[in-house]
């Protein structure tokens, strides 16, 4: 912290604006360079919630605070904190989407690293002009699939840089310590690549053979410049994702938070939901809408439990209906991937039904779990809905897709259809249902309840790997502390106030697994909590 005079006032990571004393004024040659009143952080929180306040709709509140970001940190994440509820929906899901879309027209200052293509003979260069030396989380996209509104090629970068914000907000994180990274490859979005004020790369996506090769490149970079990072792979397009995933969980400290967080939050969720529902997840029939990257890693984790429960692996499966854009995944399709394929049914099993879509699905099976990661809005409607009501007491409904324009079905309506009954909880954020003058909060189930707690506990106990095991470990400490365990009428997931504490808990389980695992120093479990919790950055002044 050697800077000095307006260095040190403009540093965003260290500056603390008209909260500079007279004496650290003086000492820090500021004298002059700041009005003179002195405030307190107290102060400028309020004096900038008020300012939050005023601004006329959701992505302008966006860009306020985006701005307070480049400008001061400390009071950015002093800000959001205490308005965590109300602030988390503007930095993150949904308003994200539409900072994304807008990435090119709202752009202001840069943050994080451009790894653009036409750069590639550079990118040891590139990476070492990154703007902070130590890092220890890398969130990292390429823009081809940003929640569920497509291709946004370097528009992109709004993801990482909001996910990386509840890295720190949440799971404690440093952030002179974060690096949002976009991969700037083209992109086949007409609209942006033929739009004036685009800032990516005028091209149209690069073909697969260089696509990988780049990726490795860039891998490779990473690992010489920063071998010891947590590096998250995120709304890569599904095609992809799959892939580097398989090729690059075993040789480095990674993980895909679509594939892998998306599933521990869904069955942490889950956890709370069965047991309120008086039946366990190896009882029930699911029904995934959606086939893509996020449903297929949540189910292949609802089918890692069900075993655990005590049923075969194919028991497991024969319970599992997965629907896509085509209909019933059935092990007559051609065009199934790997992964898919192993939830197909077999076709005999379908014979004789009218057609294979949703609605055949509920009609003809005995469901009680319904999930949606399809961006298919609307796409549970009030007939199949009403149906569904029909078969179970409890039914447990996520509509999980993203952002808000993309869901399933709206809480409301589910709430309305069932009489009150169904088990709600939805991947973008949503106001609480009224039921007899009574408000509910409805739980979101979004991996932002895993991803924190993930980069806490590896930054914290050096680990070297995430493995399979701390993702479950994560899922089983978050369905723990579901509201609904204690009291039925309770959201499914913890209150947003309560979910850095419950980070905290989930980096411990997640730390002394991975020493189990052995992918981290041995440690003592009481000394990796004391480690967690003291290694938890917070936004004071210093
Ligand atoms: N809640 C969360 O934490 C969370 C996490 C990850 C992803 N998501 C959301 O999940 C969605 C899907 O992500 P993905 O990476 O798997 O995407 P993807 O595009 O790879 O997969 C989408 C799947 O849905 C199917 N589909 C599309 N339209 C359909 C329709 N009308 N009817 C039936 N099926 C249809 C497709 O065939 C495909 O199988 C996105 O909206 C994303 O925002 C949410
Ligand atoms: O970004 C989110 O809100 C969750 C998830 O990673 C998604 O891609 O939808
Ligand atoms: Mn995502």
């Amino acid at each position: 912290m050697a800077h000095k005079g307006r260095a040190r006032l403009f540093d965003a990571l260290t500056t603390k604006g008209t909260a500079f004393t007279h004496e650290e004024r003086r000492e820090l040659g500021l004298l002059g360079l700041l009005p003179i009143a002195e405030k307190t952080i107290d102060e400028q929180v309020e004096h900038t919630y008020h300012e939050f306040s005023t601004r006329r709709d959701d992505l302008d509140k966006h860009i306020y605070l985006r701005a307070l970001q480049d400008r001061n940190e400390t009071l950015f994440y002093r800000l959001l904190s205490e308005h965590i509820e109300e602030m988390m929906p503007i930095v993150y899901t949904p308003t994200v989407g539409e900072a994304c879309q807008r990435f090119s027209e709202i752009y202001r200052r840069p943050r994080g690293l451009f790894v653009a293509y036409p750069d590639r003979a550079e990118l040891r260069e590139v990476l070492r002009n990154r703007p902070e030396r130590e890092v220890d989380v890398i969130v990292v996209t390429d823009g081809q699939r940003i929640l569920g509104l497509g291709d946004q090629g370097i528009g992109g970068m709004g993801i990482p840089i909001g996910k990386l914000s509840l890295y720190t907000l949440i799971g404690g994180i440093d952030p002179a310590r974060t690096l949002p990274i976009v991969l700037d490859v083209g992109t086949d979005n007409v609209e942006r690549r033929e739009d004036p004020q685009y800032l990516g790369w005028r091209h149209r996506r690069i073909g697969d053979d260089e696509y990988y090769a780049f990726v490795e490149e860039f891998v490779a970079a990473v690992r010489e410049e920063l071998p010891d990072v947590l590096l998250q792979w995120e709304d890569f397009a599904t095609t992809h994702a799959l892939p580097i995933l398989d090729r690059y969980r075993d040789r480095l400290l990674t993980f895909n938070d679509d594939i892998q967080g998306t599933a521990a939050v869904a069955l942490g969720a889950l956890h709370g939901a069965a047991q309120t529902a008086g039946r366990p997840l190896s009882e029930q029939q699911v029904v995934m809408l959606g086939a893509g990257s996020a449903g297929i890693g949540v189910l292949e984790m609802i089918r890692q439990e069900m075993v655990s429960q005590g049923l075969s692996d194919a028991e497991a499966a024969s319970r599992i209906w997965v629907v896509d854009i085509k209909g019933l995944l059935t092990d007559d399709r051609t065009d199934l991937s790997d992964g898919q394929r192993r939830f197909a049914q077999p076709a005999a099993r379908v014979e004789g039904w009218a057609g294979v879509q949703l609605a055949d699905v509920v009609h003809q099976v005995d469901v009680g779990v319904l999930l949606g990661l399809s961006t298919a809005a609307g796409a549970f409607t009030e007939e199949i809905v009403r149906e569904l009501a029909g078969k179970t007491d409890r039914p447990i409904i996520f509509p999980l897709s993203n952002p808000t324009s993309r869901a399933e079905a709206h809480p409301h309506e589910l709430d309305e259809w069932t009489d009150g009954r169904a088990l709600v909880a939805t991947g973008s954020p949503f106001a609480p249902v009224e039921r007899n003058g009574k408000k509910r909060r409805v739980a979101q189930c979004n991996n932002v309840y895993i991803f924190p707690a993930i980069g806490l506990a590896v930054t914290a106990a050096r680990a070297t790997r995430v493995t399979n095991e701390m993702m479950r470990v994560a899922a089983k400490t978050l369905g723990e502390a579901s509201p609904a365990l204690s009291d039925p009428d309770e959201p499914l997931l913890p209150a947003w106030e309560d979910v850095p504490e419950i980070a905290t808990r989930i980096a411990t389980a997640v730390a002394v697994q991975a020493v189990k695992d052995g992918v981290a120093p041995e440690r003592s479990d009481d000394e990796l909590a004391q480690l967690i919790r003291e290694s938890r950055w917070k936004p004071e002044y210093r």
